[in-house]
């Protein structure tokens, strides 16, 4: 990493191999920028919290796991409320911005940044801007204030509105620069935050004295760096439900056979997790796990032999799973060109049924639960509640503070300001070779269907980042997501 020229790369080296990618800060290039106290020292609440300020040296660690000879690695800078802010409380006009697939949780964020602002900060300038980046220069912006988002946490999607697509750097910095914001936050995936580390350059290049700070948001859990995702608890809860459907269904009739679809296109994460959770699932398939159906060992083998011995099963789909399969004829290959991953779910459950229909002769009854949308649209549960508000407070100290092109989410438990080119870098995947799929096969009994790790290894080297929520077997380097069983 070249940290010479580039304004993303602030790293500063310490001793015995520390090492903290720093984020950017106003002061970086605005001279003499003015400094205040911070309000919260006053606060009736905050103000009797011992230590409450953050030391501005703390940094949070990238790597918990260590041995005796280990350099202190990465390290990131630790979020939270500074002696020191840089604007004053009615100086301050925030805007808050949705994009990218909705998410349990965003409305909860919204909430907590527009009731943080103006309860810790006594802010009151807020603004909404509707339906993802291209409201800044295409919608009227609307006020919030804590009346107006009280009760937004109990209710599913963004009040904003969200979109795909649609993004004009110049045009959103214009609309920045005309409507005098001064503090810009972003709720949104990979995406949006691409999006934001533009628009914190051009910002920049300007010289203009505004904040830009992005909150992390997919449903997938697929952003790399941070712990978890928020709404990701929430998704898993709410798929157990589809996942109880499909089992009661199949249980009730002769070879019943439920198949559920789990959002996740590019990563197995919440196909995993509610599969561990819901104990009622024979079979979880996923894009970074290859499996073929087949023949001896694969997938149509397993079903028969599940039925055989317990009258029905429940496979859990993702989204992305049609990745893995390896076709092993021409007549299946054909058929998943041009297969939008939607619709692989539908398509096995097909392939399923006319197997068992034309080739084991055996009647079967398969049910398929696409759950996608009815999950997505539920309000956070209380522990997204929560998280949602750690992060939404993170984001707002780190404004005040002067950092400006940065993305907040705890790593190992505690809360970070994180380079944006470092969450964009990648896409966190499941690692099969971790001891939480390992968990996973022996919860379900399904086949490995490669039988050797040495064959899933070779699979998953050629992914550019695989790191798995599993604390104990954790890379969040994003190089190499290969970690071996221990
Ligand atoms: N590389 C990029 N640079 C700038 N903006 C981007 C980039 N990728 C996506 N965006 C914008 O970010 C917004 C959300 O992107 P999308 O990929 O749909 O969702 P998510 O943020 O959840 O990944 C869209 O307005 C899109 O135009
Ligand atoms: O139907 P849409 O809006 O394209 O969204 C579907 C996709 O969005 C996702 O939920 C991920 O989106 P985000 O990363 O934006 O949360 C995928 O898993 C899913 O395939
Ligand atoms: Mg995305």
């Amino acid at each position: 990493m070249d940290s010479s020229n580039d304004s993303r790369f602030k790293v500063i080296k310490g001793d015995a191999g520390y090492v903290l990618e720093d984020v950017p800060h106003l002061s970086d290039y605005i001279a003499d920028i003015s400094t205040y106290p911070n309000p919260l020292q006053s606060h009736p609440a905050y103000s009797v919290v011992k230590q409450y300020f953050v030391n501005v040296d703390a940094s949070v660690a990238q790597t918990v796991v260590v041995h005796k000879s280990s350099q202190r690695g990465i390290h990131f800078r630790r979020a939270g409320p500074r002696q020191r802010v840089y604007f004053k409380s009615d100086e301050v006009r925030a805007c808050i911005v949705t994009c990218g697939g909705l998410c349990p949780g965003v409305n909860t964020v919204i909430r907590e940044l527009v009731c943080g602002l103006y309860h810790m900060y006594g802010v009151s300038k807020v603004l909404g801007i509707e339906g993802g980046y291209k409201g800044f220069y295409s919608r009227d912006f609307i006020d919030l204030s804590p009346k107006v988002v009280n009760n937004i946490h109990k209710r599913g999607g963004t009040i904003l509105g969200t979109s795909r697509g649609g993004y004009d750097n110049k045009k959103i910095v214009d609309s920045i620069q005309d409507r005098g914001i001064n503090q810009v936050y972003i709720i949104g995936g990979d995406g949006a935050q691409k999006g934001a580390e533009l628009v914190c350059e051009e910002v920049r290049r300007r010289g203009l004295k505004v904040a830009v700070a992005g909150i992390p948001k997919t449903i997938d859990n697929d952003i790399l760096v941070i712990d978890k995702s928020f709404g990701f608890d929430t998704t898993v809860e709410e798929a157990q439900r589809a996942i109880k459907a499909a089992h009661v269904e199949a249980e009730s009739f002769c070879n019943g056979i439920g198949v559920v679809k789990l959002i996740g296109r590019h990563s197995g994460f919440i196909a995993m997790y509610a599969t561990l959770a819901s104990r009622d699932v024979d079979c979880c398939l996923i894009p970074e796990s290859p499996f073929f159906l087949e023949g001896k060992g694969g997938l149509l083998e397993y079903i028969k032999k599940r039925l055989k011995e317990n009258g029905h099963m429940v496979i859990v789909i993702a989204e992305g799973a049609a990745v893995g399969l390896i076709p092993q004829n021409q007549k299946t290959r054909n058929q998943l060109e041009g297969l939008e991953s939607k619709e692989f779910g539908l398509w096995i459950s097909q392939r399923i049924k006319d197997h068992f229909a034309t080739e084991d002769m055996m009647p079967i009854n398969l049910k398929f639960i696409d759950p996608t949308y009815m999950i997505r649209a539920v309000p956070s549960n209380a522990s997204d509640n929560n998280y949602c508000t750690l992060l939404a407070h993170s984001a707002i100290h780190g404004a005040m503070a002067g950092y400006s092109g940065f993305t907040v989410g705890p790593v190992n438990a505690r809360h970070a300001y994180i380079p944006f080119h470092r969450v964009t870098a990648g896409r966190k995947k499941v690692v099969v070779t971790d001891r939480m799929w390992a968990r996973l096969l022996s919860s379900t009994n399904q086949p490995s269907f490669l039988g050797s790790s040495r064959d899933v290894e070779d699979k998953n080297e050629k992914e550019p980042s695989t790191p798995s929520l599993d604390g104990e077997n954790y890379n969040k380097t994003g190089t190499n997501g290969v970690a071996a069983v221990l």
